[in-house]
């Protein structure tokens, strides 16, 4: 008897779309994808039933790096570049925080997600166990990291805290919740902290989400200090020793892709944030040249300003296009694979981000009687070139209903929104 079944549904599979089938769920896994007219009888049976008809199921998009609460931040400081925007604006606000915020920081986070498709989510910030409750509660799939930053007063206790997130909510709920260790980045992390942080990957068993190469004053300051750059320095270091999930890699080299190619070191890559805080255009198809596993990300809705990752599929698809002079460079079924199953991957799960049997069951259905969906020659090319998040109706997690017809069902949004407005006159002044 299966948990939950989609009914008369049009599904994105790696082989096309199958149109008007079923989707069979059991524990949280696709069981099955067959013709509707199929599962006729187990329409009896099954705990429950959602008809699918007018919609498209596809995978729910993977946001691979993010600083969720920091929508608390949203057009609060912009059009600066990164260092300005963190030591003038960002940190010294971000020194107000509190668990509270930051419980309401998250949900609202979530909130947007789940409406604009996304069911994974990997996070780097602190007040990480508020964090985790607010995933429990409300159903979304995350890997979180406490950010580390070895400069900071509370370096140690940082530490500390991440451990604890690891022991208490690492492989939480078959693997909805998992934890890496998040040193912040080179400019942040002195290599006596780096080599704790090592230390304590090495006594866990734990992997690393690390902001590296993010802007060309980064690499020649860690170039002047190491003669090395990050990539290469942190690799020295002894950082990529298990699995490790660096963000940005705007400004890396050939030896720098080589270096993560034979490493497995996956990339989250962040179009929008990197436009937005003019850091420049990673190389991404040199780098899935290379065999490296690049996934998408918004990264904090402060340098965004939204953390709906249809964006970062559409940007992924065009940015590198232009910048190669290359309508090739990054074809609609690459920037796609981005955003779900290589996502998926650059997180450490090898059965998420596809709907086939034997994947979670973590299914994002979107409404297509808009007329931006018309005609419908290719559902593929119209999520990655014509799709709005909104078209997002339902929203599954490990076969669990978090949305549904656009209401969501784990997070009373009523009072999320009078929570916000007060934070906003807390941080106001
Ligand atoms: N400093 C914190 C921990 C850092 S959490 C992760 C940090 O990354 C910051 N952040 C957000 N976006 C970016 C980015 O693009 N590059 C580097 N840091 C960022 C964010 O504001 C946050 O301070 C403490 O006191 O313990
Ligand atoms: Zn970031």
């Amino acid at each position: 008897m299966s948990d939950l079944l989609i009914t008369n549904v049009d599904v994105l599979t790696n082989e096309g779309v199958l149109k008007n089938h079923a989707i069979v769920i059991e524990n949280g896994f696709i069981t099955a994808i067959v013709k509707d007219s199929e599962v006729e009888k187990a329409k009896e049976s099954a705990k429950g039933v959602l008809d699918g008809k007018g919609q498209l199921a596809t995978p729910g998009l993977i946001n691979t790096h993010t600083h969720i609460a920091m929508g608390l931040f949203r057009n609060y400081a912009d059009d600066l570049e990164l260092m300005d925007w963190l030591e003038t604006a960002i940190w010294p606000t971000e020194a107000k925080l509190n668990d509270e915020y930051v419980r309401y920081g998250t949900q609202l986070g979530i909130a947007e997600m789940l409406r604009s498709g996304t069911t994974t989510f990997s996070d780097m910030y602190f007040f990480m166990n508020t964090t985790a409750e607010v995933v429990k509660e409300t159903g979304i799939r995350a890997v979180l990291s406490r950010g580390l930053a070895g400069v900071s007063p509370t370096a140690d206790q940082a530490l500390v805290e991440n451990a604890d997130l690891f022991r208490t909510w690492n492989g939480f709920d078959n693997d909805r919740i998992k934890v890496l260790l998040g040193p912040h980045a080179p400019y942040t992390c002195p290599d006596a902290y780096m080599e704790k942080v090592i230390a304590l990957s090495h006594e866990l068993n734990c992997g690393i989400h690390m902001h590296l190469s993010e802007t060309k004053g980064e690499v020649e300051n860690v170039i002047k200090a190491t003669g090395k750059t990050p990539i290469a320095h942190m690799h020295d270091l002894g950082l990529f020793w298990n699995t490790t999930l660096a963000a940005h890699c705007v400004h890396v080299t050939d030896e720098d892709m080589d270096i993560m190619a034979e490493y497995n070191v996956a990339v989250a890559h962040n179009p929008q944030s990197n436009l937005k805080l003019a850091s420049g255009i990673a190389p991404v198809p040199e780098m899935i040249t290379k065999g490296i596993t690049v996934g998408l990300g918004t990264d904090g809705s402060a340098s965004n300003n939204n953390a709906d990752m249809l964006e970062e599929v559409r940007l992924a698809a065009t940015l590198h296009k232009a910048r190669l002079y290359d309508p090739k460079a990054i074809p609609a079924q690459a920037a796609w694979n981005m955003g779900t199953v290589e996502g998926a991957k650059a997180l450490g799960y090898t059965d998420l981000g596809v709907l086939s049997k034997g994947y979670r069951a973590d299914i994002v259905l979107y409404d297509v009687s808009g007329m931006h969906w018309m005609p419908r020659y290719n559902d593929l090319a119209a999520l990655v070139y014509s799709a709005n998040s909104s078209d997002v109706n339902t929203t599954i997690v490990g076969g669990k209903v978090l949305m549904k017809d656009k209401v969501l069902l784990t997070i009373d949004e009523e009072k999320l929104r009078a929570e916000i407005t007060k934070a906003q006159a807390y941080f106001s002044n």
